[in-house]
Parts: structure tokens; C-alpha cells; sequence
């Protein structure tokens, strides 16, 4: 690979399910250099698929702690044969895939603190762990125990207020808790539990890193309000987690300089700051520049909402999470399942599976769809819990059908009306400033983003995330070099790239939804009343 210019930069690391990835950001804000190591692909010998294993149960899903050590082994070896010049960083930061967790075995520090720089990290950490395959975010295997965690608390809505969440099978506290009653001598044995960003931080830190109180907020167990840990939630977890978890920091916390390890057998400046290493999606809000009022729409598989909130609501439904970049805020993920796969549904059944009709039908249909409005359903929704197809006039009758090109515009007004109305049921709040910030596949689609600037009526961008994680950890690192200074990370990331303006509100789309959102939100609940009974 060419020799990199000597440049003054930022590293952003991102352990993420299926890799692990780095980019340097100049001072300029401009990427210069990315390398990853993807689990399956190059690190055959640990079998992952994914970079996960999903046991025989089908609800535990694993990988294996190492596999992301000898991940960054092989990440740093690449660079430093590119001719990488480690001596120009100032500083780095990272994220991780959020709820893991990684269990140290007594007497690890010692060994971290110990880094001989003759070796690569892997063959040094190999008797660290005293739990070799983390649980990762996918694991579904503790709903016993995060119904032991609610009871504890008082039910899932007062955990919920507590600490951001109600129960999740995924969040770090019910996975520590199922390890403790599973695995007591393990357990015993662990003097550190990390996160999967704080592990990635310890191993550039040699110690142990703080958790952050962003990717803390994932884990059930972080009071998000006063940025401590519940002790009630840790002790309906397993006993001394308080000593084992350490206290969590504020995510632009400086946590320490780089370990004497990376200086001496890569030429890193011993002055090489570390920043705190928080979750992939605190990281990609940061990536993507969310300030406050804005919203991020992911339309993928699934749409992701990244929420920025200034006075959060804690629900049954989605997660808070303390903000990274700004630390009396929050921000929020709402998760809606069906996405892109409704969306091509519908387009093959009502579009001859052709996004050009599919658009069409969209430009010839007008805003609010006549009073006909839509729920789609193929699987079962996540937010809410509906399964299926339900179609209303505009006398709110139940239809079992609809012509080709309403049935388009309901879809597609039902997806962004039903993102709008549960997003302000977080606490979220449109303001005159609020930008939307699109990404994903239907995010080149700009007839769907015309719908969505006329359903929340802000104006709508489009931006590139695919290393928005590890962008957003670079940025993140150059806020911390400012640490102490006040400058707000707005300031600090204004020379990037700005997102392209895609679509602006049509004239009159809020007098169009302010009616119609009122009545969407009224069949929703009609439609979960008549499925499961009336809500908790
Ligand atoms: O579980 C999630 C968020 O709550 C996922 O987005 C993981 O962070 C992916 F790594």
C-alpha cells in the first residue's frame, strides 16, 4: 500500500458484530485511511458466522473474546506494514457492538499493565478471560431473568423510568445475572466485567477502562437520570457487580494515554490520548452529526430511529440511552421491523416489482392518501406488537383491499406517521431547526423521502453511514483533545462534510397530517386492543 503523508489525526475503531474497523480523520475531518478484519473472512480458525455462534438452545449467541483481540492484531500488523504513521495520532476512540460483555479473570490486569511489545496481544491475553465466548446482542436466552430483574424493581415500566429500558433479553445485566446463576465459579473468578467498547478501550489502555454512561444505558443497570448505578438492579443481578463494573464516566471522558505496548511496537506518541470507547449507535449518532431536534431514519431491513432527546419518556417500547456528545441530553432507538422488506412487498404486489411505478404511484397519489390510511404488518412488529395487514377508509371502516397506488401511499404514510407518533412518545419534539437525517437503501428512493419531509414536516437530508460508528469515534476522539476546553462537539465536527438536502415539506403536508396523525395513532391502539387485550 503507498506510503501515508505524515498527517495530525484521529483514529475511530468500531468492534462491531461482523468486524473490526478502524479509519484515521485528519484534522481536516477528512477519512484518509480505513482497514478491517472481517470475523469469518479472515479469522477462519474461530468459525463464526456472523462473527457470532448461535448454540444448539437457538436463543444463546456467542463470539469469541479473542477473536476480537487477534482481530485488532491483524488491523494493527496491516497498517504498520502499509507504512501507517502511528507517530501522527493524537488521540483515538472507538465503539462497540452494544449489550456484550467481557468477562477479565482474576490477575488479567496484571497482564494488561505487562504488555511485552515483542508479542502480539492474543498470545498474551490468551488466560484472561474467564468466560471465553461473550454474549453478544443477539443472545435471547434471559427472559427469566429480566422478569426476575423487573420484579425486582417493581415492573417492567419502573425500570423502564430507572434506567432507560424496560427488561431486555440482550441488555448486559440479565446476560451478567444468567452468568452468575449459571456459571457461579466463573463468576467468582471475574475480577472485571466490561462492555464490548470498554474491553476495546482497555486493550489500547493496557487497564482497565471505565464503562460509559451511553453504552452503560444498555445494559439495564445505569440510572440514566443521575448517571450512577442502581443498586437495587445490580443486586437482582449477582452480588459485588459494583466492584466488577467499576464507575461509569461521562462518554468524552479522556480515560488515560495510550499503553507503552502500542508505543513501542507500533510508534505511537506516548502522549496518544485514549477517549472513551461507547456503543456502535451512541458512536454512529455522533458519526452523523445529530444535534439537538434532529432525527435519524435508518430505512434498512428494519428502520432504525436515532433519537436526539432533551426531556426523555421512558416507555415499554424502545430504549434511552444517555447522549454521547451531549451530556445532559439523551437519545433514543426505536426499532420498527418491518422495513424494506414490506416495502418490496408491496412494490412487487402493487408496483410490478418496480420502484419506478412504485414512485409513480406516489407522485399521482395525493397527501393523506384521500383519508385512507394503512398498517403492514408481514412479521410481527416490534413497535408496536401487531402482526398483519389492517386497511380504513376514511370513515375509519376496516377495507380488505385497496387500488395498487393508495395501497403504495398508505404504506408508505402508515411507516412514517407510526415512526413520528411513538418517536414523540419518547419525548421526542420536532422543533424549527429539526433536520431529518435519512440513510439506508430506500434513502435513494426520493418520492419515500418526499412522503417522510411531508410527515414530519422538516426538511430531509441524506447521508453516507456506512462507517458512521467509526467516523463518529474518530470525531469523538478529537472532542476529547478539547476536553476542559467547554467546546461543544458541534464546534468540533463543523468542518465535516455536511449531509445533502434531499426533500423539504410540501405546502400544507402539516395541515394534512396534524388531522391525520391523531386518527392513526386511535386505530393503532384499536388494533392492539382487539390482538391483545387492552395496554399495560
Ligand atoms: O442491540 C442493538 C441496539 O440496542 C444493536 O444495534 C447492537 O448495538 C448492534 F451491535
Amino acid at each position: 500500500m503507498a506510503e501515508h503523508a505524515a498527517r495530525r489525526c484521529c483514529l475511530g475503531w468500531d468492534f462491531s458484530t461482523q468486524q473490526v474497523k478502524v479509519v484515521a480523520v485528519d484534522a481536516e475531518l477528512n477519512v484518509f485511511y480505513e482497514d478491517s478484519a472481517h470475523f469469518d473472512r479472515d479469522l477462519l480458525e474461530f468459525g463464526t458466522q456472523g462473527g457470532v455462534h448461535v448454540h444448539e438452545d437457538g436463543l444463546t449467541v456467542t463470539s469469541p473474546v479473542l477473536m476480537w483481540v487477534r482481530a485488532l492484531d491483524i488491523i494493527l500488523e496491516r497498517m504498520k506494514a502499509s507504512g501507517f504513521d502511528f507517530s501522527q495520532v493524537l488521540a483515538l476512540s472507538g465503539a462497540g457492538q452494544q449489550h456484550g460483555s467481557v468477562y477479565w479473570k482474576a490477575g488479567a490486569s496484571q497482564v494488561l499493565r505487562s504488555l511485552s511489545p515483542d508479542l502480539p496481544l492474543h498470545k498474551q491475553l490468551q488466560a484472561c478471560f474467564s468466560i471465553s465466548d461473550s454474549p453478544v446482542w443477539m443472545d435471547s436466552s434471559t427472559t427469566a431473568q429480566c422478569r426476575q430483574l423487573e420484579a425486582a424493581v417493581g415492573g417492567a415500566q419502573a425500570l423502564s423510568c430507572l434506567t432507560g429500558s424496560r427488561a431486555y433479553e440482550r441488555f448486559t445485566g440479565n446476560q451478567i445475572a444468567k452468568i452468575y446463576q449459571q456459571k457461579p465459579e466463573a463468576y467468582s473468578h471475574t475480577e472485571r466485567i466490561s462492555l464490548v467498547s470498554s474491553f476495546a478501550a482497555s486493550l489500547f489502555l493496557g487497564s482497565y477502562s471505565p464503562i460509559d454512561c451511553s453504552d452503560g444505558s444498555g445494559m439495564n443497570l445505569l440510572q440514566i437520570k443521575d448517571k450512577v448505578w442502581s443498586r437495587v438492579c445490580l443486586a437482582a443481578c449477582a452480588p459485588h457487580l459494583e466492584e466488577k463494573l467499576g464507575s461509569p464516566v461521562p462518554s468524552c471522558s479522556v480515560v488515560g494515554a495510550i499503553s507503552s505496548y502500542y508505543v513501542q511496537r507500533y510508534g505511537f506518541p506516548p502522549g496518544c490520548q485514549v477517549v472513551a470507547f461507547t456503543g456502535d449507535n451512541p458512536a454512529s449518532l455522533a458519526g452523523m452529526r445529530l444535534e439537538e431536534g434532529d432525527i435519524a431514519v435508518s430505512l434498512g431491513t428494519s428502520d432504525t430511529l436515532f433519537l436526539w432527546l432533551q426531556e426523555p419518556m421512558p416507555a415499554l417500547e424502545g430504549h434511552i440511552f444517555c447522549n454521547p456528545v451531549g451530556s445532559q441530553h439523551y437519545m433514543a432507538l426505536l426499532c420498527f421491523k418491518n422495513g424494506s422488506l414490506m416495502r418490496e412487498k408491496i412494490r412487487d404486489e402493487s408496483a410490478s416489482c418496480s420502484w419506478s411505478e412504485f414512485s409513480e404511484a406516489l407522485r399521482s397519489t395525493e397527501m393523506g392518501n384521500g383519508g385512507n390510511l394503512g398498517f403492514y404488518f408481514d412479521v410481527m412488529e416490534i413497535t408496536p406488537e401487531i402482526i398483519g395487514r389492517h386497511r380504513f377508509s376514511a370513515e375509519n371502516h376496516k377495507v380488505p383491499a385497496f387500488p395498487r397506488d393508495v395501497e403504495i401511499r398508505a404504506l408508505i404514510e402508515g411507516q412514517f406517521m407510526a415512526k413520528r407518533i411513538h418517536a414523540e412518545g419518547l419525548g421526542y419534539r420536532i422543533m424549527p431547526k429539526t433536520k431529518i437525517l435519512a440513510t439506508g437503501g430506500a434513502s435513494h428512493n426520493r418520492d419515500i423521502l418526499q412522503v417522510l419531509a411531508d410527515v414530519f414536516g422538516a426538511p430531509v437530508y441524506v447521508i453516507d453511514t456506512a462507517n458512521s460508528a467509526c467516523v463518529g469515534s474518530a470525531y469523538r476522539a478529537f472532542h476529547g483533545l478539547a476536553a476542559g476546553t467547554d467546546v461543544p462537539f458541534s464546534e468540533v465536527v463543523k468542518l465535516a462534510p455536511p449531509p445533502r438536502l434531499a426533500a423539504t415539506p410540501t405546502p400544507g403536508a402539516s395541515q394534512v397530517y396534524e388531522a391525520l396523525l391523531p386518527r392513526y395513532a386511535k386505530l393503532e391502539q384499536r388494533i392492539l386492543s382487539q390482538t391483545q387485550g387492552p395496554p399495560e
